[in-house]
């Protein structure tokens, strides 16, 4: 089975549209103001809608959101998945998995052997895991800075939720880190946009014919 993807930060029908046309398994919306990629729950309602009927899965990205601002959300958007992108807790995790009866996704900072470990915490805890970068010190927000970790650290790893691998991936090096990590899923944002938080359609269509390819 070839390697998934997931398109992340898409904030336009057109976007969404080439993502799917191209093979996208998975389409994500930032709900994060700080984010050039942030959107307005109307706004990914109109991106979700272009998939329609394909099996592609509806990805809302929260960092260390309220029961009230999912709510916010969930009220105007539908969702698979909800990713959690800030400091929740495990228990957090277990409780927005509980309150809102959706599948949720973890995402982890990496960046040391010791940041692996500290994942353990979350595995079979969240439906899914994804491997992220850490920020930067001073960085903006938590994810979709355009930095890659080591992905050895991943090597012949094993963890009962299955996880997804994001974090600087971009056309030249996305086969070498599904290569090195064993992913079978890989994420992105910074790597297929023309500029922060404009995406590139032959971007998008390179990226994941590389994978797919
Ligand atoms: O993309 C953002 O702006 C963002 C803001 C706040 C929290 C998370 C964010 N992105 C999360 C993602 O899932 C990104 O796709 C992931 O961090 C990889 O980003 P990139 O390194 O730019 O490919």
């Amino acid at each position: 089975m070839s390697c998934k993807v997931k398109i992340c930060g898409l904030k336009n029908r057109e976007d969404a549209r080439t993502a799917i046309e191209a093979g996208a398994d998975y389409l994500g919306c930032v709900f994060f103001p700080p984010s050039p990629r942030h959107v307005e729950p109307q706004n990914a309602a109109e991106v979700f809608d272009m998939i329609g009927d394909a099996d592609v899965l509806r990805v809302g990205l929260f960092v260390d959101p309220s029961d009230d601002q999912l709510m916010e959300v969930l009220n105007h958007v539908r969702l698979d998945i909800i990713q959690l992108h800030g400091h929740e807790t495990p228990s957090r995790v277990e409780e927005v998995r509980l309150n809102f009866g959706l599948p949720v996704m973890k995402a982890l900072p990496i960046e040391t052997a010791q940041d692996v470990e500290a994942a353990r915490a979350y595995d079979k805890v969240a439906d899914r895991l994804l491997f992220d970068a850490k920020p930067p010190k001073g960085a903006t927000r938590p994810g979709g800075n355009a930095i890659a970790f080591d992905w050895n650290l991943l090597t012949d790893t094993s963890w009962d939720s299955p996880w997804m691998l994001a974090g600087g991936l971009n056309v030249e090096n996305v086969k070498d880190a599904i290569a090195q990590s064993g992913c079978k899923a890989v994420d992105v944002s910074s790597g297929v946009e023309a500029e922060k938080g404009v995406k590139s359609p032959e971007l998008i269509e390179k990226f994941i014919a590389a994978v797919k390819g």
